[in-house]
């Protein structure tokens, strides 16, 4: 376990608050405090435990221990920030309209590192559509215990522009300031031109991985082992693609076949969605399946395993929550 100087002398004069500071806002927040980048942490239960001990990481590239990090429990005694990074999970956007506003800048940006579909368009409802980018994090990594992080597999962020109507808006100046933060801090980031597409792109993998976690109890690798399993994954996976074409997003057949290849390789892993079924926390289950699967169904697409799957797990979340 390697401890660092809370920051080294990084060049990036941009501050970053990660509202959340579990599994991603901890994991990427620590990597950017690491590299010497400005990282104020938004916590809840953890905010003690973390501002007097400071955050633990394990990593497959290292373990390192920051011994101090700005540490907050109310976004009004935080400073404003360039970036504000939202790393809740999605059954705690609610809260955004009171979390959001008093710690962006006015030049700020909001960067929404969440899983699922339709999530920047309520956050500029907040803030306008000028200010949001979305982050897709293909990362494996979980909250171990208060301020101890584990990060298990892959780490790369595929970032796009948020735009009204979903239009691509190519690759601006700030979305490569951002990815020359992360890549300071040793995370692969994408610029996709077209979030719309890196969205329905994202739900290829979390759809049907997140959802059977839940439904057939069972981790990413009992899932590809089985054959009934992963034919189950591959047809979900259809069913994305097909929302996707639907809004002219069209996923290719070698992309499918990477996101098999990936999760093949991937350390056995229990997706978030699990972990929270496990805890009996509340399931991200509208962002990553209902909102897809309603815009698709609105547009004319039709997806029945993918309509199962969220009835099963709407049906599982409202029993695990008593
Ligand atoms: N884990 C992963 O590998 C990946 C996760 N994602 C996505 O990233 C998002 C975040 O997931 P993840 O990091 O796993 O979630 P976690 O549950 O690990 O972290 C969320 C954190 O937010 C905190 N929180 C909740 N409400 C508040 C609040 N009002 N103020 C301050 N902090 C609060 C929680 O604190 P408390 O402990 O008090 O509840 C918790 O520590 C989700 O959308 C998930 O789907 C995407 C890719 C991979
Ligand atoms: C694809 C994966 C496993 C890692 O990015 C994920 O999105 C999750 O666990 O929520």
């Amino acid at each position: 376990m390697e401890s660092y100087p809370d920051r080294h002398n990084c060049h990036s004069e941009r501050s970053y608050a990660m509202l959340g500071t579990g599994a991603l806002g901890g994991y990427y927040g620590g990597c950017l405090q690491k590299a010497g980048l400005d990282v104020h942490f938004l916590l809840r239960s953890d905010y003690n435990h973390v501002s007097q001990s400071g955050l633990v990481i394990e990593s497959t590239d290292g373990d390192f221990t920051l011994s101090q990090v700005n540490a907050y429990q109310d976004v009004k005694d935080m400073p404003r920030c360039d970036v504000v990074a939202i790393a809740l999970k999605t059954t705690q956007n609610h809260l955004l309209p009171d979390l959001l506003l008093p710690v962006l800048k006015d030049d700020g940006v909001v960067l929404v590192l969440q899983n699922g579909l339709g999530i920047e368009d309520a956050v500029a409802e907040i803030v306008g559509s000028h200010r949001v980018i979305g982050g897709m994090c293909f990362v494996c990594a979980n909250k171990v215990a208060p301020g101890h992080i584990r990060h298990l597999d892959y780490k790369a962020i595929s970032l796009g522009e948020y735009t009204a109507d979903y239009h691509p808006a190519g690759i601006t100046a700030r979305m490569r300031q951002i990815a020359t933060d992360f890549e300071s801090a040793g995370i692969p980031i994408d610029l996709s031109e077209d979030l719309l597409l890196a969205r329905w792109q994202k739900l290829v993998w979390n759809i049907p991985y997140n959802g059977l976690s839940v439904i057939l109890n069972a981790r990413t690798d009992e899932l590809m082992a089985n054959a009934s399993t992963r034919a189950l994954v591959e047809e979900l996976m259809a069913e994305v693609v097909a929302g996707a074409a639907r809004f002219d997003r069209h996923i290719s057949s070698s992309f499918v076949q990477n996101m098999l290849d990936r999760t093949a390789k991937m350390k056995p892993y229990k997706t978030s969605m699990k972990i929270d079924y496990d805890l009996q926390r509340p399931l991200e289950v509208e962002a990553i399946v209902g909102s897809p699967l309603r815009l698709a169904e609105a547009a004319g697409t039709n997806l029945p395993q993918i309509r199962t799957l969220y009835r099963q797990l709407k049906f599982l979340d409202r029993k695990n929550q008593g």
